[in-house]
């Protein structure tokens, strides 16, 4: 339980954002722009990458007695554990690449959880300099071409300045937690936006860890020197786990499902088996070859939907 505090320690609260965590401490920067370890007071004041503080000092670090109410928070969750990648996000950004083969189920999850929170989701393929599997890339991700914002092509080696501006066009202003499969040009992505990221990350996770040299899981960085673009590296795309969503809630948060989720005759429709389903009758298929919904979609929703429900019992 929390100490009740005294007015005078609270007048002495101060604002800070959370920058980097590891482990239950993190590293806050002030509105003036310094950093300080902090820790958690209690339970509740355990916070996330992205966070609003209220802090108090203790030393030379921190406490924190408050965190703030958050616009969103994006996570994951298995049978076991919840894991938080950071909150207040305005973009998840999902780099995948023409190379390594991205897996589409990956893709879908990651897209599924940011949309549950209502973060905008941004899609971008890089790599576009290796050109056949670019174009095999880029045709099967014609269903995420029609939704959301499209997908962004990029070739962050080969043409870094092009990109940059494009993706300064996206983010400036904004809060964006980038995700990607290992290989698909994650790192190769923030130093061109964030030069000289990698060694303020090492830098950060130094502090962190008292003098040990291990990875912080997640990390924020300053695009411009005002401090108004704000960039999230964070691993963890391979397991994507949905634990935390309803299977009914499932084709809300597919935007090309749930558009023709609203024609279904019964308004409890799971859409797998019901007569006078809307989604059913546009799935594409060699007898509809007009349907609007991409068939590898429709699995992909059915194989979820059985995942989601059968972790539930
Ligand atoms: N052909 C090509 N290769 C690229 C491009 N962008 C990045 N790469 C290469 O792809 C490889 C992976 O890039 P990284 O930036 O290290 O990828 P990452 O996603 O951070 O990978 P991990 O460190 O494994 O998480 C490197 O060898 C890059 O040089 C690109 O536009 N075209
Ligand atoms: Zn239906």
């Amino acid at each position: 339980m929390a100490k009740p505090r005294s007015a005078a320690a609270t007048a002495a609260l101060r604002d800070g954002l959370v920058i980097a965590s590891h482990g239950r401490h993190c590293l806050v920067e002030t509105p003036e722009g310094e950093r300080l370890i902090c820790h958690p007071r209690g339970k509740k004041s355990q916070a996330v990458v992205g966070d609003r503080v209220k802090w108090q000092a203790s030393e030379d670090e921190g406490t924190i007695e408050q965190v703030m109410e958050r616009h969103n928070l994006f996570y994951r969750q298995d049978e076991i554990r919840t894991k938080s990648f950071a909150a207040n996000l305005d973009h998840v950004l999902i780099l995948i690449a023409a190379e390594p083969e991205f897996s589409e189920h990956q893709l879908a999850r990651a897209l599924i959880a940011a949309e549950a929170q209502r973060i905008t989701p941004i899609i971008a393929l890089n790599k576009s300099d290796l050109v056949q599997p670019f174009e095999r890339a880029w045709a099967r991700l014609a269903p995420y071409r029609r939704m959301h914002h499209g997908v962004l092509p990029l070739s962050l080696k080969a043409s870094g300045e092009v990109d940059h501006a494009a993706l300064m066009k996206l983010l400036a202003g904004k809060s964006t937690l980038v995700l990607g499969p290992s290989g698909a040009g994650k790192s190769t992505l923030i130093n061109l936006l964030v030069p000289g990221a990698t060694a303020l990350t090492n830098e950060i996770s130094y502090a962190l860890n008292s003098g040990k040299h291990t990875t912080t899981s997640t990390t924020w960085y300053w695009v411009d020197a005002e401090r108004t673009t704000g960039l999230i590296d964070s691993p963890g795309f391979q397991e994507f786990g949905l634990h935390h969503i309803e299977p009914m809630q499932l084709a809300h948060l597919m935007p090309d499902i749930a558009e023709h989720a609203t024609q279904c005759k019964f308004y409890n429709c799971s859409h797998l088996h019901e007569p006078g389903c809307g989604v059913i009758a546009q799935v594409e298929s060699p007898k509809n070859p007009d349907g609007a919904i991409n068939a590898t979609r429709y699995r992909i929703y059915g194989e979820l939907f059985a995942e989601l429900s059968q972790s539930r019992y």
